[in-house]
């Protein structure tokens, strides 16, 4: 049984403080609602400079929030400035990284050979990557979003073990999605889910399908997190942006896909 998460991508938002003001507001809405945090995961992906503040607060109160980062360098040391590498976030006790959101794809130079290697570094250092997949507009009105996504999937994942391969975390984010208040049907985000768990099947073994966590990213609030996660059976929870932001929202996202995901 796979447990369902709720990523909050914060991307470049939050300074310190306000990271560790919307982290404080997010665990005392959750215990008023005394949320069971074993039956789902909640997760906050601060930017690099907020992961300290965010981690000593979680440490501090013995929260049950995880964290992680949203970007990783492929090296592990040296001269290559402005990178943070992967040991040094699993340091700060970081347990999930970000690999190939469509905004690192867009604006900086990650090929597919650098997501390989991003994926390797992150599971080197015990942390777990959340690949992220989906296709632009462009892809979708051509109707090939799904074959698209897949193979997004296959290039970064093909050289996996199986054991490495179910570490994997997958977040099917279709650009068009992301931050536009257009947010997949379930019937969608459903197919994508299922294509790429069938892959994972077809490419490592039954075991391996099973154990992948596969996410939904694209415009996702209190007012679609039900819906989607009760009608997209193969979906294991959300990667969130925007609404992330608020901890009074993300409480709610957080709380309807925990109960969604119980009425299953
Ligand atoms: O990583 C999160 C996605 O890019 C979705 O962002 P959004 O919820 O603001 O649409």
């Amino acid at each position: 049984m796979r447990k369902p998460i709720v990523v909050g991508n914060w991307k470049m938002n939050l300074d310190h403080l306000e990271a560790t003001y919307c982290v404080q507001k997010l665990a005392w809405l959750l215990r008023d609602a005394r949320f069971d945090y074993d039956s789902c995961e909640v997760v906050v992906l601060p930017p690099f400079t907020s992961i300290r503040s965010v981690g000593v607060l979680v440490d501090a109160d013995k929260l049950k929030i995880g964290y992680g980062a949203q970007t990783v360098s492929v090296t592990t040391q040296g001269a290559f400035t402005g990178d943070v590498s992967a040991d040094m976030l699993a340091a700060l006790g970081c347990k999930y990284v970000i690999v190939g959101h469509s905004e690192r794809r867009k604006y900086h130079p990650e090929d597919d050979a650098t997501l390989v290697d991003q994926v390797r570094a992150i599971l080197a250092a015990d942390m777990q990557p959340i690949l992220c997949v989906g296709e632009s507009y462009d892809e979708r009105k051509k109707g090939i979003e799904l074959e698209y996504a897949v193979g997004q999937v296959n290039d970064i994942t093909r050289d996996l073990s199986e054991d490495e391969a179910s570490r994997m975390l997958v977040a099917y984010e279709p650009v068009w999605a992301i931050g536009t208040g257009m947010v997949a049907t379930s019937r969608t985000a459903q197919d994508a889910a299922h294509a790429i768990r069938r892959h994972f099947a077809d490419a490592f073994s039954q075991a391996v399908a099973e154990r992948v966590r596969i996410l939904y990213g694209g415009s996702v609030t209190s007012k679609n997190a039900s819906q989607l996660m009760s009608e997209a059976h193969d979906m294991d929870g959300f990667l969130v942006g925007g609404a992330s932001l608020d901890p009074e929202e993300f409480d709610k996202i957080v709380r309807l896909t925990q109960k969604a995901a119980q009425q299953r």
